[in-house]
């Protein structure tokens, strides 16, 4: 018997990767290259607080809903073992407070210098569809800043095999290895898979 052929689900193109983080969005540039087509928006939406998966969730729901159409978007957590994986989803604000030397002094108590980045990509088809969430998760541990302040917590994190900061390495090492990297790898198997179809608003494929 025949196997039914499944329906394309054609969606508005192109997505939109909604995100007010410059260096995000460099990092999504070169990982997802051509493969998926989409165009930035820089919106600031709110900070949301709980579970890192329900965030990124959340987040894509608000964003779907503004841009009214298919959206990407993603949540970073930093997260900590010896504090049961705080701040996690608030490290933005840790960061911004505390800055390099004060992460490194909370964990000044443990032994334990352990850590991992979580990178949570969520899909929605648009306003009102449920997103589905990718998670890419890379273990390291939290050391003194080294290398390149540009970008975020990037300096104090070395991820497990490297004696480099993620801050160190080169772009394309980090981009190879990255939570941002492993999270997008799924996105893109998802994509491939649900065969998606991209129209223009004249019908144009
Ligand atoms: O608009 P969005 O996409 O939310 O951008 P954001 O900067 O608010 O980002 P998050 O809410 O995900 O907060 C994560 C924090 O971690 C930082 N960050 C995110 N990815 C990082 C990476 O790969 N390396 C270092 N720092 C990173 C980022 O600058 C924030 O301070
Ligand atoms: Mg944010």
């Amino acid at each position: 018997m025949a196997a039914a052929a499944k329906a394309a689900v054609v969606l508005p193109r192109p997505v939109t990767f909604v995100t007010g983080n410059a260096k995000k969005l460099e990092e999504v540039k070169a990982i997802i290259g051509n493969s998926i087509p989409f165009k930035s928006l820089k919106l600031d939406l709110p900070e949301l607080q709980g579970e890192p998966e329900d965030i990124s969730k959340e987040k894509a729901r608000l964003a779907a809903l503004q841009v009214n159409g298919p959206v990407l978007v993603e949540d970073t957590c930093l997260c900590f073992n010896a504090l049961k994986g705080l701040p996690g989803p608030y490290i933005k604000w840790f960061l911004e407070k505390l800055g390099h030397e004060g992460l490194n002094n909370l964990l000044m108590a443990y032994e334990d210098k352990s850590a991992y980045a979580l990178c949570a990509f969520s899909f929605s088809r648009g306003p009102g569809a449920e997103p589905l969430t990718f998670l890419g998760k890379t273990p390291g541990k939290i050391v003194p800043a080294r290398g390149p302040t540009d970008f975020g917590w990037d300096p104090v994190f070395q991820p497990d095999g490297y004696d480099q900061t993620y801050a160190e390495m080169e772009k394309e090492e980090k981009n190879k290895i990255s939570h941002r990297y492993k999270s997008l790898a799924l996105v893109k198997s998802h994509f491939k898979e649900a065969g998606y179809v991209f129209q223009t608003d004249d019908g144009t494929i």
